[in-house]
């Protein structure tokens, strides 16, 4: 009899106060900075709200603003400010419930690898603020030597999957690991290692969900798994690419990032009294584009298409055409920073399989169980993964001879 796949934290608590007091139903709020209690949820309701309508796309997101844009990374001088200033009772409460719920991945460390007994654990890696360090230029978030040595150990044991936001090419060309599976623009753009398994026909009910949009990949020459379900967009992105550079030139700081299948408006480096002409710009934009939807990410406003695809769905299609989709035999793990990565860590919650390891220095609302504070924590527990696995290959060995 196959052992349940993880224990998993409920999230219930300061989360489920400010979800009763927002009035979109389904609603989920991942603020930065991060609230320190459910009074806080809920004084912060509106203005998260409109954080989240950005994911209702273009006539949505007409509705949000600066607040939203001001609310979007803990790396924001103000947000860095207001929680340097001190830590009250209520706090200190809070971020230990928070803790609770989401212990540290390292802390519970065998708690995770005893769940994957008789399993094999396949990793799904986000980049930005999970291998590398959130930084103001996108184009200098470099992984270090140590972390690509790591990731490089990980994938010698457990299939590995880096999932992004980025161009698949560009988060190639920041990880050099030519090992890997690639799922870049969110998801849109999966690849494969040239030597990777074949995409296999498995019978489970989530790869039958899959099954139409299986039968669009490709096989790459040496046998690796290609899949684009969005490439009907890339000339609108092209040509939104080109309108948004053009619209926001005259911003200072501004900068658009061409991710093939989507679009990042970045404003870490714009003067906080130009975001609302900025967000304005980009909304006038995509009022010409229904077909495209807005979100938001860390000081990054996110333009994609409508289709329902994301980060989610992008391990769901991994884990079901590699044949890794019996929760049986197989674990998926998934670290992950930012908004984007809850529609995965959503999924294996719905599986009820999988452990979801949230990177955040902040309490921070999140289906994830797990959580790790920063990249450098992502690493210690991927070198852990890599020990445990090669000692428990030589135990084995011992028992055989
Ligand atoms: O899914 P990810 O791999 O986490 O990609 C999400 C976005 O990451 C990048 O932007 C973020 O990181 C930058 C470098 O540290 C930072 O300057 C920016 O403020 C962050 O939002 C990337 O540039 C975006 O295109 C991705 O969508």
């Amino acid at each position: 009899m196959a052992k349940p796949s993880v224990a998993v934290p409920e999230v219930v608590g300061a989360a489920s106060a400010a979800q009763a007091a927002c009035p979109c139903p389904g609603t989920t709020l991942f603020p930065y900075p991060p609230p320190r209690g459910a009074a806080v949820v809920r004084r912060k309701c509106h203005q998260l709200l409109q954080v989240e309508l950005g994911g209702m796309g273009a006539a949505g997101a007409a509705c949000w603003g600066v607040e939203s844009m001001r609310a979007s990374s803990p790396t924001h001088a103000k947000a860095a400010a207001a929680l340097a200033a001190g830590v009250d009772r209520e706090d200190e409460r809070a971020a230990a419930a928070w803790s609770a719920r989401h212990p540290s991945a390292l802390g519970k460390f065998e708690q995770i690898v005893a769940a994957s007994e008789g399993k094999r654990i396949v990793m799904f890696l986000d980049y930005d603020g999970t291998l590398s360090p959130i930084v103001d230029d996108p184009d200098a978030a470099f992984m270090s030597e140590t972390m690509r040595m790591a990731v490089r150990s990980v994938a010698k044991h457990f299939p590995t999957a880096i999932v992004s936001g980025r161009c698949r090419d560009k988060v190639f060309e920041f990880v050099k690991l030519a090992e890997l599976y690639y799922a870049g623009s969110h998801g849109m753009d999966i690849k494969g290692p040239a030597a990777a398994k074949p995409p296999s026909s498995s019978s489970s009910s989530s790869s039958r969900g899959h099954a139409k949009a299986a039968r669009n990949h490709n096989a790459n020459k040496g046998g690796g798994v290609v899949f684009q379900p969005a490439s009907e967009f890339l000339p609108m992105i092209e040509e939104v690419h080109a309108r948004l550079v053009e619209t926001t030139r005259g911003i200072p700081g501004a900068m658009v990032e061409n991710n093939k299948f989507c679009v990042s408006v970045h404003f870490r480096r714009v003067d906080e009294k130009l975001w609302a002409e900025l967000s304005e710009s980009v909304k006038a934009v995509l009022r010409e584009y229904p077909k495209l939807r807005l979100t938001q990410g860390r000081m990054v406003l996110e333009v994609r298409p409508t289709i329902k695809w994301d980060k989610g769905k992008a391990l769901e299609f991994l884990l079901d055409s590699l044949g890794f989709a019996d929760h049986t035999t197989v674990l998926p793990v998934y670290i992950g920073d930012d908004r984007t990565d809850e529609d995965a860590f959503k999924v294996l919650r719905r599986r009820g399989h999988g452990v979801g390891i949230l990177v955040s220095k902040h309490p921070k609302e999140t289906n994830a169980s797990y959580s790790l504070q920063e990249p450098a924590e992502v690493m210690e527990f991927l070198l852990r993964l890599v020990e445990w696995k090669r000692l428990s290959r030589a135990s084995l060995r011992l028992r055989l001879q």
